[in-house]
């Protein structure tokens, strides 16, 4: 499937809709009634849950999957496990940037010529800059450490990174130096104005997001545990433009 590499223009086909429950009964119905979502994310809840099952009733959809595993381990295990994990056909998978060249190398070499494009997670949106110095012991400023991430899974062979909506404007710029105009930006720690942050740190509105440069959104907490998620998504894609 073709993959939107253009900043977002259309909220209705760019925003991922997570779907972050313990079942798949509770996941297909919320999708089932949002039929005007078009792409879905299945994280590790789901996934260890009921994942074979979910994503074939969302293929039988014919909906678009972002399959976010955020593999991190030693090379030979990350290859395997995105050998295995194109299988299912998804349109995104997620590695982590942090476990090095070595690592994105093998997953990229799995992908190549599947219908799947591996994201590098660069820095977690739940992480501050505070905490990136004191616990992770980076000492880098929060942009700089997630341009070097995003560099390093560029030089890797990916195509496209996850990051906040905040460092998107910078690595744009920083990309186009090096070639990578097309580069895909997805973008999770967005909400929508007056909503709960929750443990998200690094957020934007959507409309911010967007101006931003972001390709995709992805969104969970404020579309799937609203009373009422369809008048949810419906007021973030007003908000979009
Ligand atoms: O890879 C991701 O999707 C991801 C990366 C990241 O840095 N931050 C992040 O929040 N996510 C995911 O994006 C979703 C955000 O959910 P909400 O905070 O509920 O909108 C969750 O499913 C997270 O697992």
């Amino acid at each position: 499937m073709k993959i939107n590499l253009n900043p977002v223009v259309d909220p209705q086909t760019q925003i991922i809709v997570a779907l972050d429950f313990p079942s798949a009964r509770e996941a297909i119905d919320l999708c089932d009634r949002l039929p005007q979502v078009s792409f879905w994310k299945v994280g590790l809840e789901l996934f260890i849950a009921d994942g074979s099952t979910v994503l074939r009733e969302l293929k039988a959809r014919n909906k678009k999957i972002f399959l976010d595993l955020k593999l991190h381990d030693i090379p030979n295990t990350v290859a395997s496990a995105t050998r295995v994990a194109t299988k299912y056909g998804a349109d995104f998978l997620t590695i982590h940037a942090s476990g090095g060249k070595a690592m994105m190398q093998a997953a990229q070499a799995e992908v190549a010529g599947s219908s799947t494009q591996l994201l590098a997670v660069s820095l977690l949106t739940s992480i501050a800059a505070e905490a990136l110095k004191s616990d992770l012991q980076v000492p880098l400023e929060v942009p700089d450490y997630v341009s070097k991430l995003v560099l390093l899974a560029q030089a890797s062979g990916l195509s496209g990174a996850v990051c906040s909506p905040h460092e998107v404007a910078n690595l744009r710029s920083l990309l186009k130096s090096t070639g990578g105009d097309e580069f895909c930006f997805v973008t999770p720690g967005v909400r929508p104005a007056g909503s709960t942050v929750g443990d998200q740190s690094r957020v934007m509105t959507p409309k911010e997001a967007i101006a931003a440069g972001a390709n995709y959104l992805v969104i969970g907490r404020p579309i799937n545990a609203a009373p009422d998620p369809a008048i949810a998504w419906e007021q973030i894609c007003q908000d979009c433009v």
